[in-house]
């Protein structure tokens, strides 16, 4: 196996900012350092209070453009016999990633994720999570993220990078599936959501 970094089609690191790709800058509205962003969706997989195999990933804003999270792995969540599921360790890193979008108020969805497994995450363990933009060229926005065993200094267990495109709204209102469309644009809390995201709904 090579350990080769992932290129796009120019032969360039798909997942590091490329030459000329912008500093990310905290959008003046964003929520002050400390303040829990709450779910984008009460069904999402990721935040969502409504899911019930869900890892109800709490995020809060963090310094600059960067966030911080917390998630509890739960027997839902095993892979091998009391140990967290790779794919659960990725969802918890993408969801993560994604909560930075809520300091640039733009909605984007994940591209492209790449993740670095680097110790076993037992059932029970509280994962502390920390992820920051690195850059933003056009519709791009790049991202970091690590996750902690027990404490936001224990062990590091998994590291991802990632590359978002911004979306617009209709991005969901075209490609989801309409009855849970409708439930969201019938639901008052979610206008809430996409005005924090600055979208007109
Ligand atoms: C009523 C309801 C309200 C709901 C309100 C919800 C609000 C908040 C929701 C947030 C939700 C977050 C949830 C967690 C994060 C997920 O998990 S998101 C789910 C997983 N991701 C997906 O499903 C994305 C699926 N892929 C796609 O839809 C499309 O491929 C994409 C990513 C939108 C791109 O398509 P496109 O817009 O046609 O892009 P295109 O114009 O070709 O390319 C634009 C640029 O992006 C680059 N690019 C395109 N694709 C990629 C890629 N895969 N990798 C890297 N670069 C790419 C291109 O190279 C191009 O770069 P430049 O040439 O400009 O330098």
């Amino acid at each position: 196996m090579s350990g080769a970094t992932a290129t796009d089609s120019t032969g360039g690191s798909a997942l590091t900012p490329p030459p000329g790709a912008e500093t990310p800058v905290r959008h003046p509205d964003a929520p002050e350092p400390g303040t829990p962003l709450g779910s984008h969706y009460e069904q999402c997989f990721g935040c969502g209070e409504a899911q019930s195999h869900g890892l109800h990933l709490e995020a809060r804003a963090g310094e600059g453009v960067g966030v911080t999270a917390e998630f509890t792995v739960r027997p839902a969540h095993q892979g091998a016999p009391g140990l967290a599921h790779g794919g659960v360790l990725v969802s918890a890193l993408d969801e993560t990633l994604g909560s930075v979008q809520w300091l640039l108020r733009t909605i984007a969805v994940t591209g492209r994720l790449e993740t670095e497994f680097v110790r076993p995450v037992p059932v029970g363990t509280t994962l502390h999570l920390r992820a920051h933009c690195t850059g933003v060229s056009g519709r791009k926005i790049y991202s970091s993220a690590e996750g902690r065993i027990g404490s936001p200094d224990g062990p590091v267990a998994v590291r991802a990078r990632a590359v978002f495109v911004e979306v617009q709204l209709e991005h969901f209102t075209k490609n989801g599936r309409p009855e849970e469309i409708k439930a969201a644009l019938d639901n008052p809390d979610q206008h809430k959501v996409v005005r924090a995201f600055e979208v007109n709904p």
